[in-house]
């Protein structure tokens, strides 16, 4: 770090397919989905975030939203830059600005993206100022905002269950031992839901209604502590085409999402099957660490700890842990640096 230090703003970024969350001077300045709204004749992003997360499902021909990541990789590179580029310049500390200064960048990435995308987020980051800009890998940034030492000789598994992709991963000595990602977490709990609305009630729903009732009705399992209120849910009738009401109970739900939630279960195993046995009898003592939005199913860390015979813990507001992590990681550099890809 040099002289011009002072000159220098640090930002720290979770690039997630679902959420982009930016912290900047220990706050988190920017909390959106990573959404774009395009225009289709001029081909221009019109709005970003929250703002064209209301338009989704709500769009006309000319206005198309765009999730420009995807199942855990870049799908629309364009897309991701201009979406990336429009959070940082949002930033409200930086927007004062009369020129984007100099920053130093730590961004998160999806653990399913390969070398080339890499580069390419690279690459939008600098074209933003970013002088110094180091990438990590999601179940790392996990793990330092969970509160884990990473460093350590000693073993800890992490699931991080985003939207896209469900990330476990064994982590040792400030490295990855061993990993596995699956395209099952909170975007397909939603489909789920979506795809058992329309067999079982013959209602047609939207991606929005089926995460809220997800989120507020979603279950893992039907053996609940304290079991939610039915929710009565609107959406189009597939028979007459006319809209219409149901009540849905969690049970329900925690049918719909039985086998996706069944292979993030089968995942954990087989994780833990390739773990070594010094890093096993680890895990074996301070248990399963859950991180990510989709953790927050209602029983999902009862189901796993059931099937795992393991404790397992849900990370202290799970939706900003990797964004916290990448934010310690920023702020302790030299001690990170080892992890970081540069
Ligand atoms: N209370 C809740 N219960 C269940 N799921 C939730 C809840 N709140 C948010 N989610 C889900 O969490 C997911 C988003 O999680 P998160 O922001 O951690 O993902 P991401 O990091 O952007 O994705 P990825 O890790 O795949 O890149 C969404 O699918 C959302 O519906």
């Amino acid at each position: 770090m040099g002289f011009f230090d002072f000159l220098i703003e640090e930002i720290a970024i979770d690039l997630g397919t679902a959420n982009t969350l930016i912290i900047h001077n220990d706050k988190v300045v920017v909390d959106s989905p990573s959404i774009v709204a395009r225009d289709r004749t001029s081909g221009k992003i019109t709005a970003v975030g929250k703002e064209a997360a209301m338009m989704q499902g709500k769009t006309h021909e000319n206005i198309k939203t765009i999730r420009p990541l995807k199942d855990g990789v870049i799908a629309d590179f364009d897309a991701s830059e201009k979406m990336l580029t429009m959070f940082i310049k949002e930033i409200p500390a930086l927007k004062k600005k009369l020129f984007t200064p100099a920053l130093r960048m730590v961004i998160c990435i999806p653990s399913g993206i390969t070398e080339v995308e890499m580069r390419a987020v690279k690459e939008s980051a600098e074209r933003v100022n970013g002088k110094e800009v180091y990438l990590i890998h999601e179940p790392m940034a996990a793990a330092i905002g969970i509160g884990v030492d990473i460093m350590q000789p000693k073993g800890n598994m992490i699931v991080d269950i985003g939207g896209g992709t469900t990330e476990i991963a064994v982590i040792a000595l400030g490295g990855i031992v061993c990993d596995k990602s699956v395209k099952i977490a909170g975007d397909v709990f939603t489909n789920d839901i979506v795809y058992y609305m329309r067999t079982q009630h013959n209602l047609y729903v939207g991606e929005r209604t089926a995460e809220k009732i997800k989120i507020q009705i979603g279950a893992a399992t039907e053996d609940l502590e304290v079991p939610p209120d039915e929710m009565s849910v609107q959406g189009r009738d597939l028979l007459t085409g006319k809209p219409k009401q149901v009540n849905i109970s969690y049970r329900e739900i925690a049918k719909a999402l039985d086998k996706s939630i069944l292979r993030i279960e089968d995942a954990v195993m087989e994780t833990l099957s390739q773990t070594p046995p010094e890093l096993a009898a680890d895990i074996y003592n301070t248990g399963i660490y859950l991180a990510g939005g989709g953790s927050m199913l209602r029983g999902l860390d009862k189901r796993l700890s059931q099937k795992t015979d393991l404790p397992v813990y849900i990370a202290e507001d799970p939706l900003r842990a990797v964004v916290r992590g990448t934010g310690i990681c920023l702020k302790t550099l030299n001690r990170y640096k080892g992890i970081l890809i540069k």
